[in-house]
C-alpha cells in the first residue's frame, strides 16, 4: 500500500462550551492538519503515471479547506447567545459555526469527511491542537 501525506496549518479562535477549565475561555491555536491518503496501486498512465495522486492536487485541496477556517472564530451551534453572534458579525469578525464541539477529535473527523467528499482515498487525518496534542481519525483498520 502507498500512503501519501501532506499538511497545512491554520490559525483560529475557539472555546469549549460546557468545559470546566481554561479551555472554556476564548483562546486561539495554530491548528496543524496532516492528511494521509492510501492506495494499493499506482496510476498506470498519463500525467499521474506511477503516482497515487499528484501532490499538487492533494495539497491544494487541503489548503482550500484550511484556508476557509483561517483567522476565524470557530464556535459550536447553540454555544453563544444569538445577540452575541449578531454583535460579533456586526463588528466584522469572521465567524465559522460548526455543528460540533470544536475539539481536535471533531476536526480530525471533519477534514476526513471533507476530503472524502472530494473523492480523495483518505486513510487518516491528524489534527494537532498544540505541538504535542493530536487527534487522528481513521475508518479502515490498521
Ligand atoms: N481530547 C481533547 N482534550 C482537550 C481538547 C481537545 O480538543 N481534545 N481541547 C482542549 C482545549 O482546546 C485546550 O486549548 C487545549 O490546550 P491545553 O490542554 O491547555 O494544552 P496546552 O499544551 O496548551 O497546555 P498548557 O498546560 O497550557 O501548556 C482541552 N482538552
Ligand atoms: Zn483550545
Amino acid at each position: 500500500m502507498y500512503i501519501l501525506e501532506t499538511e497545512q496549518s491554520f490559525d483560529s479562535a475557539h472555546f469549549l462550551s460546557g468545559y470546566k477549565g481554561k479551555c472554556s475561555n476564548l483562546h486561539g491555536h495554530r491548528w496543524r492538519v496532516v492528511a494521509r491518503i492510501a492506495m494499493d496501486e499506482l496510476n498506470k498512465e498519463g500525467q499521474t503515471r506511477d503516482m497515487v495522486i499528484d501532490f499538487g492536487d492533494f495539497k491544494d485541496a487541503l489548503k482550500k479547506l484550511t484556508d476557509a477556517l483561517d483567522h476565524s472564530f470557530i464556535f459550536e451551534t447553540g454555544s453563544l447567545k444569538e445577540t452575541t453572534v449578531i454583535a460579533l458579525k456586526e463588528e466584522g469578525f469572521l465567524l465559522h459555526e460548526v455543528p460540533f464541539r470544536p475539539t481536535a477529535e471533531q476536526f480530525s473527523r471533519y477534514f476526513y469527511e471533507q476530503l472524502q467528499d472530494l473523492n480523495f482515498p483518505v486513510y487518516n487525518i491528524s489534527v494537532y491542537e498544540t505541538p504535542t496534542n493530536c487527534s487522528t481519525y481513521q475508518e479502515a483498520s490498521l
